[in-house]
């Protein structure tokens, strides 16, 4: 083992992107230089420890025990076949509940920091595995469209199939995603059960046309129609009633411009797409105005963030 101490910073996401709900999702990077993401340090130790700090901390469970990070290292240690005493610190700075991959963020973060810490003993699939089971545990059933983009970054399509999880996917490098986070907190594992155990056969062909057309027009390289194939028909339609003004401020912000808006993993937060600074300014306001609920709510303008977790 050659490090003292590290610190991995782990990026924000939104998930499903309006067109592919549970295999779709990118990480997110302010264009402001802010840091949306969560931040772990490890350093060594004689015995284990976990401690939280930042401006989520108070949301976090009370017992470090039920906090993900602890269970993340209780499942790397079970992995390595052995207990290793570190001590590890969470800055939590994602809100929780948020639709902002925020449980990802302290996944990932753990998951990578250990892993770097001890000399990469996993591999990119054992890695993501892990964080996958570790994200089901939280929300009620195991989806990677947090995970991924957050441990590998860009826009990543989930394939689960043939040994590989998820797959980068070219995207629009000058789209601006503005994203505007309420301040209210919706539960991923509530919103997931509120969404229909089967779909009718018209609803799949068209989710299909959608999220076909989307990646087609992403490997094509044209924006238009990307912009147009992003469309949710499978989530959007019973999740919106716990979004406040959701569909007005949808109408709003395409007279203003938006190329496409839609929920963010499982909200509250919207994401709206611009192809121009000056339009994304203009819509950025209009959110904080109009989607804003409370002093804990916030705005940020966005670029795919290509990186994924990293150490800092
Ligand atoms: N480090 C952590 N970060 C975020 N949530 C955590 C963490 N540890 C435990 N939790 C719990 O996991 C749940 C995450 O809620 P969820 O709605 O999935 O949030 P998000 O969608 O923002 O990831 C909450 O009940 C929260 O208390
Ligand atoms: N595909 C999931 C994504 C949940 O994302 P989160 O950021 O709200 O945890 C879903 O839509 O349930």
């Amino acid at each position: 083992m050659s490090h003292k101490s590290l610190t991995v910073y782990a990026p924000a996401s939104m998930a499903n992107i309006s067109v592919g709900f549970d295999i779709l999702g990118a990480a997110i990077n302010p264009i402001s230089g802010a840091m949306l993401g969560d931040c772990i340090t490890i350093e060594s130790a004689t015995e284990f420890s976990l401690t939280s700090k930042g401006q989520f901390v108070k949301k976090l469970p009370k017992d470090p025990k039920y906090n993900i990070v602890y269970q993340c290292w209780q499942r790397f240690c079970k992995a390595m076949g052995k207990t290793l005493p570190v001590n590890i610190t969470l800055e939590k700075n994602m809100p929780i509940g948020s639709g902002l991959g925020s449980s990802a963020c302290s996944v990932v973060g753990a998951f990578v920091a250990l892993n770097k810490f001890f000399d990469e003993p996993f591999n990119q699939y054992e890695m993501l595995s892990m964080m996958g089971e570790l994200e089901g545990r939280i929300s009620g059933s195991v989806h990677y469209d947090n995970v991924a983009p957050c441990y590998l970054g860009g826009m990543q399509l989930i394939l689960d199939e043939m040994g590989v999880i998820s797959e980068s996917i070219p995207h629009f490098d000058n789209w601006y995603w503005v994203m505007a986070y309420p301040g209210i907190k919706v539960s991923t594992a509530e919103a997931r059960a509120i969404l229909p155990a089967q779909y009718q056969k018209a609803d799949c062909v068209a989710h299909g046309r959608y999220v076909g057309g989307f990646l087609h027009a992403c490997y094509s390289k044209q924006p238009k129609l990307a912009a147009a194939m992003l469309i949710d028909n499978i989530a959007e339609p019973y999740r919106k009633q716990l979004l406040p003004n959701f569909d007005a401020t949808q109408k709003k912000v395409k007279q203003l411009g938006a190329l496409a808006s839609g929920i963010s993993g499982s909200g509250p937060t919207m994401f709206v797409v611009a192809d121009n600074l000056e339009t994304a300014k203009q819509i950025e306001s209009l959110l904080k105005s109009s989607y804003l609920q409370n002093e804990d709510g916030f705005t940020h303008i966005c670029k795919i963030d290509p990186q994924g977790a990293r150490e800092i």
